[in-house]
């Protein structure tokens, strides 16, 4: 086996028609129905979380990948960014979340609103070609943003080691009450969040894990490590 097909098989198992192995790299539970949950965020146009993108299992693979990239062997790296040809667990990544977009039971509803990504976007190729990796103490977030222009629409993230909420605001002015309410989003490890249109360019996104900041349902969360994927596309310049 060369070293990239073991690095695949590490991260995502190996290819076979078993059943058991059917199930858990696709998520399909009897090898035709999917059973992904997605949720659209229904304040946030163009926002939709799948909060079992990855298995137990798939999250420790591809954080092994990761670790084996050697890029926060110090720890003040907090940040690693790869341009045009991906790693080979993220292109496998990006495969992933295709198949989870199509395996969403909205797709032939043919209204955009209803699928998590929209197609013109899912089947360009490649999907992405833009990887960050951050990797997050207690206690460190990232400010309101809006992602950078030079990325086209359809950004993905992904979510490891522990949980967090990611807070969405408007960025219209800040006299109307849409532009007050922040809306929360709890990522869990192993989720994915996608971000088209609205979500992606009228709206900031922002973790803040200041003391008090964190909270899902009441409850505090207990900060640990959390290390997030985000994929996007380069826009072409003109
Ligand atoms: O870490 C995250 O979940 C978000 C990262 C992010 O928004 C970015 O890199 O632009
Ligand atoms: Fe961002």
């Amino acid at each position: 086996m060369d070293v990239d097909k073991a690095l695949l098989v590490e991260v995502f198992g190996e290819s076979s028609d078993g059943e058991d192995l059917e199930e858990e790299q696709s998520g399909f539970d009897n090898g035709s129905q999917p059973n992904y949950s997605w949720e659209r965020i229904e304040e946030v146009k163009g926002l939709w979380l799948c909060t079992d993108f990855l298995s137990p299992q798939r999250q420790a693979s591809l954080l092994s990948a990761i670790q084996d990239e050697g890029w926060f062997t110090e720890a003040s790296y907090n940040q690693a960014m790869r341009f045009g040809d991906l790693p080979a667990w993220a292109t496998e990544l990006s495969a992933s979340i295709r198949d989870v977009v199509l395996s969403s039971n909205n797709l032939d509803h043919g209204e955009d609103e209803l699928c998590p990504f929209p197609l013109d976007l899912l089947w360009r190729e490649p999907l992405f070609d833009q990887l960050i990796v951050n990797v997050y103490h207690p206690d460190e977030g990232i400010c309101g943003h809006v992602d950078l222009m030079r990325f086209e629409d359809g950004i993905a993230i992904v979510s490891l080691e522990s949980s967090c909420v990611m807070h969405f605001s408007s960025i219209e002015g800040t006299d109307s009450d849409i532009a007050r309410t922040k809306v929360p989003v709890y990522l869990t490890p192993g989720s994915l969040v996608l971000m088209s249109g609205e979500a992606r360019y009228q709206w900031k996104h922002e973790i803040n894990r200041k003391p008090g900041f964190q909270k899902w349902e009441g409850e505090d969360i207990d900060q640990k490590r959390r290390t997030s994927v985000t994929l996007r596309k380069l826009r072409q310049i003109e």
